[in-house]
């Protein structure tokens, strides 16, 4: 049964989710990928013998719709959960501090490793102790949280300076891609509550096993293929005409430029491509989603001749860099060790040359791991992403659209949405298939009109 056409106009994750949501429950579905690839900003590239994500994706174990849509694309195996929630915490010259959890039942899950973490005073400890409680109070659908940060939130808590640096925007800077000062509280609320506090095992991590092109881009082209959707890449959506039976998509491919016709679109791009498609359609507050504005990520490549740190992941403290992840196995190098340094709400960082990072980095290696002294610098190079997130700023929660736009037909996907979520995978997958939800219950809606006139 054929119940209409849809065309999903990205093939991030969000337009991978929605694309097979929509075949799924019965519609004929073409997708259009700028790019040659699918996997929108998670992606990887060959660089010698290394294969090289641009960015470290880790998830949590409640991150249950992206996991959901592993399985689906046949690579959960793709990724390794933590039993439990164990992240080391290192700094130069420090003996390191590590955050876990125990099998307890939530909130007590984290207090054993709160009274043992030694990187804050016992009065330190006992405050945190009484804010996570009271975080663990707040809604993070209270639109009145929006309107302040995590830091003043903190700050009123009585957190100091040092408890917040050390613990609460450890996590936060990596999971709002903002520092505390400038990250919602209302989407903190939801990283803390959900990934933490909540539930005990919510919190377990997840790192890729494999390159994430393989992951996302390669695996969800095969199921969009398997499924029977039609992908075109390297096919750029320009405009959207709207006409009574439906929608005319212009798209440029590298046969010339084409019209698709379809009952409904999707526009599962990032939020200034998607002001752009719809800025010639009655589509409220479209001109508003450019204030998302957006926050960078940067990482740092090194490839070491030889192993300098046992560490698989760690957080860092008192040194520019913020999280080492060992690459090694996953990108296939055949010598030495490769890590990658994550560093997000990279403002500074952004703008400078490798050389320049060259020069931060290299040393600050040295002091974390002193074996990286003797080692040789194989390969040293940078990746960029200025646009990695939306900023996730108080005030922002009023400018994330709904799935739902004043056309019919006309449906918003993309980690950006009113998803409720962070700009994450999780945030992603749940738009993709949010946006399934709406395309379907409208046209049903249209056709049972459409046959009882
Ligand atoms: C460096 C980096 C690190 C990150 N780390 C993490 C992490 O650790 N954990 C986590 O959960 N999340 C992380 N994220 C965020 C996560 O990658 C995103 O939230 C998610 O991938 C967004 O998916 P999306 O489908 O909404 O958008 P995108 O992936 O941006 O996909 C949108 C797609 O639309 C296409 N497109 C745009 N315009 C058009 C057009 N006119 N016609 C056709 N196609 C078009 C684009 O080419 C793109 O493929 C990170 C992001 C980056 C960049």
């Amino acid at each position: 049964m054929n119940r209409g056409h849809v065309v999903v106009i990205g093939g991030g994750l969000a337009g991978i989710t929605a694309a097979l949501d929509c075949r799924e429950r019965g519609y004929s579905v073409q997708l259009v990928e700028a790019r040659a690839r699918l996997g929108g900003a998670t992606y990887s590239f060959a660089r010698g013998d290394l294969l090289v994500d641009t960015g470290q994706h880790v998830l949590l174990r409640c991150y249950t719709s992206y996991l959901d849509l592993l399985r689906r694309l046949g690579v959960a195996d793709g990724i390794r959960v933590q039993t439990r929630f164990r992240v080391p915490v290192i700094s130069p010259g420090a003996a390191p501090a590590t955050l876990t959890r125990w099998n307890l039942p939530a909130p007590g899950h984290l207090a054993p490793a709160l009274l043992g973490y030694r990187r804050l005073s016992w009065a330190q400890r006992a405050r945190v102790a009484r804010t996570a409680l009271a975080l663990r109070a707040l809604d993070p659908d209270d639109p009145a949280l929006d309107g302040q940060s995590l830091g003043q939130w903190l700050r009123e808590r009585g957190e100091t300076p040092q408890a917040v640096e050390a613990l609460w925007g450890l996590l936060a800077v990596a999971a709002l891609n903002a520092p505390p000062e400038n990250a919602s509280m209302a989407l903190a609320t939801r990283v803390f509550r959900t990934g933490v506090l909540d539930v005990a095992d919510a919190c377990d991590i997840g790192v890729p096993q494999r390159p994430l092109s393989e992951l996302h881009g390669e695996a969800g082209h095969r199921a969009l293929l398997n499924a029977g959707v039609e992908v075109r890449a390297r096919c750029k959506a320009g405009t959207i005409r709207p006409d009574t039976n439906g929608f005319h998509v212009r798209v440029d491919e590298p046969a010339g430029e084409r019209e698709l016709v379809a009952d409904s679109v999707v526009v599962a791009t990032p939020h200034r491509a998607a002001a752009g498609l719809v800025a010639d359609l009655p589509v409220r507050d479209a001109e508003a989603w450019a204030r998302l504005s957006c926050s960078p990520i940067v990482n740092v490549h090194v490839h070491f001749d030889r192993r300098v740190t046992d560490l698989e992941m760690a957080a860092v403290l008192d040194s520019p860099v913020q999280w080492v992840f060992d690459r090694t196995r996953i990108s296939g190098a055949r010598t030495g060790q490769y890590l990658a340094l994550s560093q997000s709400a990279a403002e500074r960082e952004i703008g400078m040359r490798t050389e320049e990072l060259r020069e931060v980095f290299t040393p600050a290696l040295n002091e974390l791991f002193p074996a990286a002294r003797r080692a040789r610098v194989l390969d040293f190079f940078v990746t960029r992403e200025p646009h990695a997130t939306f900023r996730q700023a108080p005030g922002t929660a009023a400018l994330r659209p709904a799935a739902r736009t004043d056309v019919p037909g006309l449906v918003l996907a993309g980690a950006w949405t009113a998803t409720g979520w962070p700009d994450t995978t999780e945030g992603a997958v749940r738009s993709g298939i949010r946006a399934a939800e709406v395309v379907d219950s409208q046209q049903r809606s249209r056709t049972s009109v459409e046959v009882t006139a």
